[in-house]
């Protein structure tokens, strides 16, 4: 996967180098490439934002710097079958999800475009819509002071599920979200810690019944926590294979 990323602050993405997105870069799994907003600015002062029309408080950012810098990655990534998907996170776009970073996940091109100020000129996105995928995404419903924070969080969520990025596998199968539910709590030695025990069923070496405690401690923690995410009653949705 090639992820190309836009931005005034590039250094913010130097943590890129590291851990698992620096280790999928290192052997191929992921190709970066970041990218200065400013670097296509023509002005004395590289003036990327301006007062907004129709009045209102901070800066818009101009479409110019954009559409000359979007314009060169994407004619940089020459002519794949669908082309590229333009990513702007947004206050204003649709929630980013564990269905979403599947999504992404399979797309050879993710092309990530960070505003800031008050965020950037609409044509923009009105124009790269017109002839390729442009999706805005929000992280959730709060408001942060520009994109690229986001776009750190979206780009690991989807860059761990690219095969071969995670070492096993299999960890990505019993995960919050990835059926549906929120995960099982988990355990390691010492047995007892502070008084605390580790659950018998899950040093009894009964796998049928720690998986059904398993199961239930998702159901559980995802009523108690989080019942928006449970399946409509009598429903197929978040049921295991063959439950
Ligand atoms: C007061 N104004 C309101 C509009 C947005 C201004 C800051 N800003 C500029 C660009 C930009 C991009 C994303 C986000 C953002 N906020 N919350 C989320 N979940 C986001 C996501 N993804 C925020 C952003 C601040």
């Amino acid at each position: 996967m090639r992820i190309d990323i836009l931005t005034i602050f590039p250094e913010f993405f130097s943590v890129l180098d590291v851990s698992l997105v620096g280790k999928a870069r290192q052997s191929g799994l992921i190709d970066l490439g970041v990218h200065n907003l400013r670097d296509h600015t023509h002005d004395r002062h590289n003036t990327v934002d301006d007062t907004p029309y129709g009045g209102g408080a901070g800066m818009v950012m101009k479409p110019e710097p954009w559409g000359e810098a979007l314009d060169e990655i994407i004619a940089s990534l020459g002519t794949t079958d669908a082309g590229p998907v333009l990513i702007f996170p947004s206050p204003a776009g649709e929630l980013f999800t564990q269905k979403t970073a599947r999504e992404l996940a399979g797309e050879p091109n993710l092309v990530f475009g960070c505003g800031r100020y008050e965020g950037i000129d609409q044509r923009v996105f009105d124009h790269y819509a017109a002839t390729g995928r442009v999706r805005l995404i929000s992280l959730g419903d709060y408001v942060l002071n520009g994109g690229e924070v986001a776009v750190m969080a979206m780009i690991e969520a989807i860059g761990r599920l690219i095969p071969g990025v995670v070492g096993n596998p299999e960890s990505l199968v019993e995960e919050s979200h990835e059926d549906g539910l929120l995960e099982y709590p988990s355990y390691t030695k010492p047995p007892s810690w502070r008084g605390h025990d580790v659950p018998p069923v899950l040093r009894s070496g009964n796998h049928g019944a720690i998986a059904a405690w398993r199961r239930e401690q998702q159901l559980e923690r995802t009523s108690r926590v989080r019942p928006d995410l449970l399946p409509p009653a009598n429903s197929e949705a978040g049921a295991k294979p063959g439950e």
